[in-house]
């Protein structure tokens, strides 16, 4: 049987939990995706707020006793940070600017985590201030950077970022694991354990634990299990060797979404079972006390939660191919241009013709890179006007957006039961002129 994408038939891996079939459109928290589109305008980008947080509370009943830190680089805004705080949640931050939006939708300074390679001054000022539960350390002149700054009668908690040498990700671009990139601290090379000296050495500095981040976008547990041997066999070293035992491990995050039919999601209950067997198993070997883990997942949390609307303004067919182009593009969405990242491509609000054709939907930026979906199927009839959805949109798009060709950014819509609340609104070309202060 073949069946046409025109009809109401859902991947429900794909879409936010609450997408229903309506006829031709689809039904995203209780409302209809045309709708939300005509009264939004488009580029849109809607976030599920019920699936946000059901993925949390299943994080939580999967991993209890486990400190989940949501990876802020994902997506961020001061309405998601209320609902992950609710929901038992800390956050992974990178930037001051990120730091500072957590502190202002109240997330707990002690549930925050400073994370980056090249932290400024003001940065590690602005953690200190603010209190955050752990900064991650990533190089050693950082270490006597930060003691320096932290108060006479202050203890800051620390972690060492380290290098397993393990190969996992989607693509080259997202792998951390590996010895040869910017990220943490070689434990092959000694690097690591010269680092966690150093940060013993510092009374105002509580070492903690490590941490490591083998990479995003991965699919199975295997290359978790093996940082954990890795790691556990570390941190025997450093006891037998220094008499330093440290009780907690963070495992970074990296849990891969679906984003096509057939793409599989990675199993956070396997992750659960699988991982903390490993690290018991490999602890008892080793005569350590078992460390309190720490996860950080970002895409997993909001990834599939989110849903891009596009509008088409153009077809055009030439000798190679047929081209729909939308109102949106690698401006709010640089995963294909960056990674040569694939999605799914629907049209809503009308029903199709029966038969399909092959497209490529692209944006409207000035780059022939600008592709969002190379060879996919669409209704044959597809035409300007129509409405375009793609799923698995709610991480590393709105995130990674610019301003390209200065056209502004697109709004951050939550949807839930039959409401829907603006939590970013649209930029404007008087938001980006406002930038422009010389005469
Ligand atoms: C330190 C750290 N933690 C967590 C994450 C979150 O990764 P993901 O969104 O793939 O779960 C990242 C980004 O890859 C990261 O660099
Ligand atoms: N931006 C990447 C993930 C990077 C994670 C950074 N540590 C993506 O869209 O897949």
């Amino acid at each position: 049987m073949s069946i046409s994408l025109a009809e109401p038939v859902l991947d429900a891996g794909l879409w936010p939990r609450s997408t229903r079939p309506r006829g031709a459109d689809l039904v995203v928290g209780g409302l209809p995706a045309a709708e939300l589109a005509e009264r939004f305008g488009t580029p849109l980008y809607l976030l599920d707020e019920r699936h946000v947080r059901d993925t949390c509370r299943a994080y939580r009943r999967a991993l209890p006793g486990v400190e989940i830190a949501y990876a802020a680089k994902a997506f961020l805004c001061r309405g998601l940070v209320a609902w992950l705080r609710e929901e038992g949640f800390g956050l992974d931050v990178c930037s001051a600017g990120e730091l500072e939006l957590a502190a202002l939708a109240g997330m707990p300074g002690e549930r925050v985590i400073l994370h980056g390679n090249a932290k400024s001054g003001d940065e590690l000022r602005a953690a200190l201030r603010l209190g955050v539960g752990r900064i991650v350390l990533d190089n050693p002149a950082e270490i006597a950077r930060l003691a320096a700054l932290v108060a006479p009668r202050q203890r800051q908690r620390v972690m060492v970022r380290v290098v397993p040498g393990i190969e996992a990700g989607a693509h080259h671009a997202i792998r951390t694991g590996g010895e040869d990139q910017k990220f943490g601290l070689s434990i092959a090379r000694g690097d690591a354990e010269d680092a966690v000296l150093r940060a013993v050495a510092q009374p105002h500095l509580e070492l903690t634990g490590l941490h490591c981040h083998l990479g995003s976008q991965i699919g199975s547990v295997r290359p978790w299990l093996a940082a954990v041997g890795t790691l556990v066999a570390f941190l025997a070293g450093l006891r037998d060797r220094h008499g330093i035992v440290l009780p907690e491990l963070n495992l970074g995050g990296g849990h891969a979404i679906a984003y096509r039919s057939g793409e599989h999601a990675l199993d956070i209950e396997s992750f659960a079972i699988d991982v903390r067997r490993r690290l018991a198993r490999q602890c008892a070997l080793y005569e350590l006390p078992v460390p309190r883990l720490i996860v950080e997942p970002g895409r997993a949390i909001t990834g599939p939660a989110g849903v891009a609307l596009y509008r088409v303004l153009v077809v055009k067919r030439t000798a190679h191919r047929v081209f729909v182009a939308v109102d949106g593009g690698m401006a709010d969405n640089p995963r294909p241009a960056l990674y040569g990242a694939r999605t799914t491509v629907r049209l809503v609000g009308r029903a199709g013709a029966p038969g399909t054709r092959q497209v490529t939907v692209v944006g409207r930026y000035c780059e022939s890179g600008d592709v969002l979906a190379a060879d996919v199927e669409l209704p044959e009839d597809v035409r300007p006007g129509d409405l375009l959805a793609m799923p698995a949109a709610g991480a590393y798009q709105q995130s990674m957006a610019s301003t390209y060709n200065l056209v502004g950014r697109p709004p951050v819509v939550a949807v839930r039961d039959g409401r829907a609340r603006v939590l970013l609104r649209r930029e404007g070309i008087a938001d980006l002129l406002a930038r422009d202060v010389a005469e």
